[in-house]
């Protein structure tokens, strides 16, 4: 008899996006056939910007795959934020573009928040415009967050009802920290936003049911920060040098995420791999979004997409 606790179960973010891409290009199929309309969406990318990088390749190979419109603006780091504007108008005037996506970070000398704002929020389907801010935190329909919005999908596909669990989300941004903590508190969990700041996060995240790591520092949540059988559902992408310190002396990276993986594994109950956890999903997710934005703009209630 073996008093060893099982390892977690391992969530399949890779596995459930692909289904996911499938149901959206099935959607989006019946909408053009019916409609006349496709889904189109035009990602706007302004510089160099190497983290972007994997993000762009995989979301052009993706959206493709889905059978949608693929734009992708490639603009100078040297653009100026009013050429930036013009361009975001004109794409929000285009009636075959039905999101619009502008590449985060952007270069120093251009104001994101000015840049975010001026998109239709109609076509916002990063969710990150103001207005959609507001509306998912008073519970109007509206563009969410990729991230958040997938890493939802992969709890409840999990768990199911979520009501009355204990949710610690590390990390306060907006893009990720701020609109999770509503996706949650809709779903009737006890939410925590912990951060920087936070005294003894170690025994915080120990509360926690489900634990959201979403701090951008490598493997910074320990195993012992984890409640046994605890889900984790760790959304940082995290660029380090290679393990093999030859391969790393040769320049050669790996990508981790937020949390400690080995040592976290040993105590979760589930757990999100990187790579292959929440960041397929935040794609998948991407083009959820633009097939709904393509359906509200001219009228149609948007299927159901999560399983
Ligand atoms: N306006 C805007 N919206 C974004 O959503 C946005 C952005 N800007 N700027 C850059 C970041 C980064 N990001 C990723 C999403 C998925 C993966 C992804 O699918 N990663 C795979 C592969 C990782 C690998 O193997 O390198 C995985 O986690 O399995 C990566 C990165 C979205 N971002």
């Amino acid at each position: 008899m073996s008093a060893e606790p099982a390892r977690a179960t391992l969530i399949d973010g890779k596995a459930f996006s692909v289904d996911l891409v499938d149901r959206v290009a099935a959607a989006a199929a019946r909408l053009e056939a019916s409609q006349g309309v496709k889904p189109g969406l035009a990602v706007v990318i302004v510089g160099e910007d190497p983290a972007s990088q994997i993000y762009v390749r995989n979301k052009g190979e993706t959206t493709l795959r889905a059978g949608m419109r693929s734009d992708t603006h490639r603009l100078d780091e040297t653009t100026t934020q009013d050429e930036l504007l013009a361009l975001i108008a004109r794409l929000n005037a285009d009636a075959g573009i039905h999101g619009v996506l502008v590449q985060l970070p952007l270069p120093k000398h251009i104001d994101s928040s000015v840049v975010l704002d001026a998109i239709d929020p109609d076509k916002d389907v990063d969710g990150f415009h103001v207005v959609n801010a507001g509306r998912l935190a008073v519970g109007l329909p509206g563009l969410v967050p990729c991230t958040p919005l997938g890493s939802l999908m992969l709890l409840k596909d999990q768990l199911g009802d979520l009501t009355g669990l204990n949710a610690v989300i590390v990390g306060r941004s907006n893009i990720v920290g701020k609109p999770m903590a509503q996706l949650l508190l809709g779903e009737s969990c006890t939410v925590t936003i912990a951060h920087s700041r936070t005294r003894d996060l170690p025994a915080l995240c120990r509360t926690a049911d489900i634990l959201v790591a979403a701090v951008g520092r490598p493997e910074m949540i320990k195993g012992d920060w984890i409640k046994p059988g605890a889900t984790v559902i760790d959304v940082g992408i995290n660029r380090v040098p290679s393990a093999d310190p030859v391969k790393a002396a040769e320049g050669k990276t790996r990508v981790v995420g937020d949390v400690a993986f080995k040592e976290a594994v040993e105590i979760a109950g589930r757990i999100t791999p990187v790579p292959g956890g929440v960041g397929p999903m935040t794609i998948a997710c991407l083009l959820a979004n633009t097939y709904s934005a393509a359906c509200r703009s001219i009228g149609v209630e948007p299927e159901p997409l999560d399983a």
